[in-house]
């Protein structure tokens, strides 16, 4: 990426909370995976992990004359929504999940020939929250900013391509389905120009590059799936994130006030769009970045693909304009980023001003 790298530099990730457990060579749950009674594990046992809640998210036609309101209506009471016709064709859904399922297949000695390095964002890996934690997750994820393409030669050296080709793709239909969202979003919230001059739709020419992502992760099956946690409870960074869930296998869960842990049933062709703390600032507080989590399937592989969308790394964020004082001080997403990477549970607090 053009753009962030240097912000994770400044936290490297320790080797050995980088390299995942060789799922396919274990048939329990190790102590260094058993969340149970661990001090960690409060959020997460306060309730059942499986068998929790389901809920109906709003489900937004983009075509919708009303899309624009309902979204905005929808981020601050739910923090996320559903999305359905966003035009991204259900075949590339397929062709990423069949070049994930490949390369989450591989030997684990394969896969490591893509590993992450400590400071780097690309790559084979734990979730970069891992080392916050003290019992790891059941969950491996490849990260991609920019092109993934220096990894996956090393282990496909004759096709190499056709993964590159498929994630370039995708990366592509998410990036100009985030700025649809973003604009219709923001529109909600009466946003001055000024505020966004990163967007494509308002911004002229010369205009920075987006910070962006795309994390594959796998959640192999579990002989004990109460005992561990796929991807612990976190809120996600960015702007906005677009997930797609394979197949219908449950395990995207989030925290509701009042309610507690309720679970995002996947809907067959829709993705999921959530706040994540950068619109949870400018939006100064008004639409909530929900803590969420993924549990496991005893017997299932699950996969998702998740999409972070943010401004430009040198861009600065800060609450919109709307009459009320600023909950958050301004800062850019380069210093947001780097607090996080060191703090992730306190970023957001020690940014607010009131
Ligand atoms: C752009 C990014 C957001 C992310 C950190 C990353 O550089 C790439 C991976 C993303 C992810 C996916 C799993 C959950 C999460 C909290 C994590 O540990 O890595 C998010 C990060 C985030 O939103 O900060
Ligand atoms: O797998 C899921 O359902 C959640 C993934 C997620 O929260 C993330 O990648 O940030
Ligand atoms: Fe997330």
């Amino acid at each position: 990426m053009a753009n962030l790298s240097e912000a994770y530099e400044s936290a490297p990730v320790q080797t050995h909370h980088i390299i995942p457990l060789d799922f396919q060579s274990v048939n329990h749950v190790p102590e260094s995976h058993s969340w149970s009674n661990s001090d960690d594990s409060l959020p997460v046992q306060s309730q059942p992990l499986v068998n929790c809640e389901q809920i109906s998210l709003p489900i937004i036609d983009l075509g919708d004359l009303d899309a624009s309101k309902m979204m905005g209506q929808a981020c601050e009471s739910w923090g996320m929504f559903q999305v359905i016709n966003h035009g991204i064709p259900l075949t590339l859904f397929r062709d990423v999940e069949s070049e994930a399922r490949a390369f989450f297949s591989l030997a684990a000695e394969e896969k490591m020939k893509a590993l992450r390095s400590p400071s780097g964002v690309t790559g084979y890996g734990v979730a970069r929250i891992a080392p916050f934690f003290n019992k790891v997750m059941w969950h491996e994820g490849f990260t991609i900013v920019g092109s993934p393409v220096d990894h996956v030669r090393e282990i496909w050296p004759e096709r190499y391509h056709r993964f590159c080709e498929v994630m370039e793709a995708y990366q592509k239909a998410m990036k100009e389905l985030s700025e649809r969202l973003l604009d219709l979003i923001l529109k909600s919230l009466g946003t001055p120009e000024e505020h966004i001059e990163w967007l494509p739709s308002v911004a002229c020419q010369g205009r920075l590059a987006p910070c962006t992502a795309l994390q594959l992760n796998s959640y192999p099956p579990c002989p004990g799936p109460t005992q561990v946690i796929g991807l612990a409870p976190h809120t996600d960074s960015y702007l906005i994130t677009i997930l797609h869930q394979v197949g219908n296998i449950n395990g995207l869960q989030v925290l509701m006030e009042g309610t507690g842990w309720v679970l995002i049933v996947p809907l067959e062709g829709a993705v999921v769009v959530y706040v994540g703390d950068m619109l949870h600032i400018m939006s100064n507080g008004l639409f909530p970045s929900m803590l969420h989590r993924a549990v496991v399937d005893n017997t299932r592989h699950r996969l998702s693909f998740a999409y972070f969308y943010g401004p430009p790394a040198d861009s600065s964020i800060s609450p919109i304009p709307r009459g009320c004082p600023s909950q958050f001080r301004s800062m850019t997403v380069r210093e947001y980023i780097e607090m996080k990477a060191k703090d992730f549970k306190g970023a957001l607090s020690k940014i607010r001003v009131v």
